[in-house]
């Protein structure tokens, strides 16, 4: 998402409903009534217009049927009076228009402007020669999958290769969930109003986006304040600040991380997790493996404390080493087999676990939903106890494996169905996926660093030893669970953004690793210098 604005982001979310609900209460306490509204709206986008194309002459603006489309005739206006030739389609000639919206066509109208029926257009939406595209089409009134005449309109924008500026939503994008319903424009800029919307950030939000220029509209103290919200987003201003080390410390002071994984054949993975712990800046990582790993795993990283294991061996060292460690970290490499299930059931026993900070990722949840699905009382006692400092980390096939749900729809609404894992495993959840949420009971984030060349084998491996290293090594006692699972989500997310500067393919997880103690040290900079801290 490195191409998003960053610098000036809020870190509140909103939903488009409740942006809807507010914002004329909003707009009436602070003195302004709905169309002023729109005029600055419009204002917003004509100013990226200039900023953005200063020598554009020619532009095209798609003006739909509801205020979105008012928006879209202000610009209009606006352009025709800076001299620029403005051509601007609506669907049915704007004629069934209300309110506002009418009144934002009757400006454009007396300024001599022009409308054009959409409908009978289509082919100059795709073939026009113009400088910049202005889609007013439907912003957060989208309702349901779109209407095929509307997706045609959609499909058309889209085609033309002049760039593109979506007002407040890429038209068809579903604020909420930033699923295309089921296309969406393909915006080079999008200027959204008074509040940030959750869809913007997560799945396929960013890539409709394009770079997002938030404009308050005069509002944002107003509707911060009198409306409340359980999301929220993570980038660097939102981060607790990492305290800088004291001099006189010791390993001990940074606390151990256990680390359970590393079936045969999958040693790597359980080497990753531990590592990425060791360079976020744990004092030991003890790492259990199945037994003839240990020695692969110990060559790749001596630091390593490395224990293999038979399945009989598995209970007396969890009992020994459990009570030592700060944190588990469950699941890198270890398989879903005998020996895997075998290792689980063990730890199911071990009352310390319980009361243990434990990362249960990958393998680990997919054993623990193997057994749910047996109806494994060990397990769904386990789930079912309440106030664990236990984070699943899973990507969506894992989560739709917790729910029993399809891809799908952990997909469409990837906010609820990391609320709905909340619930069912009484646990914190960090839902992976571009703009990865981290969500725990009543709250979810929603996380920005990150790009697309961290899609690739052992990135969970790595978060998973990164969030084990968050309840340790940075002396975040007094920090809660989702603000410590927020800053290690931010910090691998920023190791990766480091690591993949130029080209966005190509880079390994190990890669990553290694940019840890970089992304931890800016983060810490950054708060010294900004927030005096
Ligand atoms: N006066 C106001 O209320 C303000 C509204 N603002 C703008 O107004 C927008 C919200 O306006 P509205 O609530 O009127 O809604 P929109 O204008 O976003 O959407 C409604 C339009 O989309 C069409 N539509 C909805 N679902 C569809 C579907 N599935 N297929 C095809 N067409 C569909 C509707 O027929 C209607 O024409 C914001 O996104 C923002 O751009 C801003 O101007 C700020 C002030
Ligand atoms: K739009």
């Amino acid at each position: 998402m490195s191409s998003q604005c960053r610098s000036i982001l809020p870190s509140k979310l909103y939903r488009a409903e409740q942006i809807k609900q507010n914002e004329a209460d909003c707009a009436h306490r602070n003195g302004i009534d709905l169309y002023q509204l729109m005029e600055k709206a419009g204002h917003a986008v004509f100013d990226c217009v200039l900023a953005r194309f200063p020598t554009a002459q020619h532009i095209l603006i798609i003006a739909g049927g509801g205020n979105n489309g008012g928006d879209a005739y202000i610009v209009a206006r606006l352009a025709i009076q800076s001299g620029m030739n403005v051509t601007l389609l609506a669907k049915n000639k704007g004629e069934a228009l209300e309110g506002d919206a009418k009144v934002a066509m009757h400006s454009f109208v007396s300024a001599q402007g022009t409308v054009l029926d959409l409908d009978k257009h289509l082919d100059s939406i795709r073939q026009l020669d113009v400088d910049v595209i202005v889609d007013g089409l439907i912003g957060i009134g989208l309702e349901q999958t779109l209407r095929a005449s509307t997706a045609e309109v959609i499909e058309a924008i889209n085609h033309n290769s002049a760039p593109v500026i979506a007002i407040d939503v890429p038209s068809g994008l579903n604020a909420n969930t930033g699923q295309p319903l089921p296309i969406a424009v393909i915006a080079d800029y999008t200027v959204t109003f008074i509040a940030l919307k959750p869809g913007l950030f997560s799945l396929d939000g960013p890539d409709h986006c394009g770079q997002l220029i938030y404009s308050e509209l005069g509002l944002r103290k107003e509707f911060e304040s009198s409306v409340s919200t359980d999301l929220s987003l993570i980038h660097r201003d939102t981060i607790v600040p990492i305290p800088k080390r004291k001099q006189n410390v010791h390993k001990g002071s940074f606390g151990t991380v256990l680390v359970i994984g590393g079936a045969l054949g999958m040693g790597g993975a359980a080497f990753m997790a531990g590592k990425a712990a060791l360079r976020s800046g744990v004092g030991k990582v003890y790492v259990m493996c199945e037994a003839g790993n240990e020695g692969m795993i110990t060559q790749l990283c001596p630091e390593l404390m490395v224990t293999g294991l038979e399945m009989l061996e598995v209970d007396r060292y969890l009992a020994e080493v459990l009570p030592k460690v700060d944190s588990v970290v469950v699941g890198p490499g270890l398989g879903l087999t005998k020996w895997s299930l075998a290792v689980i059931s063990e730890l199911l026993k071990q009352e310390t676990w319980y009361q243990t900070p434990s990362v249960i990722d990958a393998d680990g949840i997919n054993c623990l939903a193997y057994k749910l699905d047996k109806q494994d009382g060990a397990t769904q006692d386990a789930f079912a106890r309440p106030d664990k400092p236990w984070v699943f980390t899973p990507h969506p096939l894992e989560s739709a494996r917790i729910l029993g749900e399809t891809v799908q729809s952990v997909q469409a609404d990837r906010l609820g169905a990391a609320q709905r894992i909340v619930n069912k495993t009484n646990s914190a959840v960090i839902l992976k996926g571009n703009g990865s949420i981290v969500a725990s009971k009543g709250h979810s984030a929603i996380n920005m660093s990150g790009n697309p060349a961290m899609a690739t084998a052992g990135m969970g491996d790595v978060l998973s030893g990164v969030i084990g290293a968050s309840f340790c090594a940075w002396q975040l006692n007094q920090t809660s669970l989702q603000k410590k699972l927020e800053i290690a989500t931010y910090l691998h997310g920023l190791a990766g953004d480091f690591t993949a500067k130029e080209s966005k393919i190509g880079m390994i997880a190990t890669d990553v690793i290694e940019s840890l103690p970089a992304a931890i040290w800016n983060c810490q900079e950054y708060n010294n210098k900004v927030q005096g801290n």
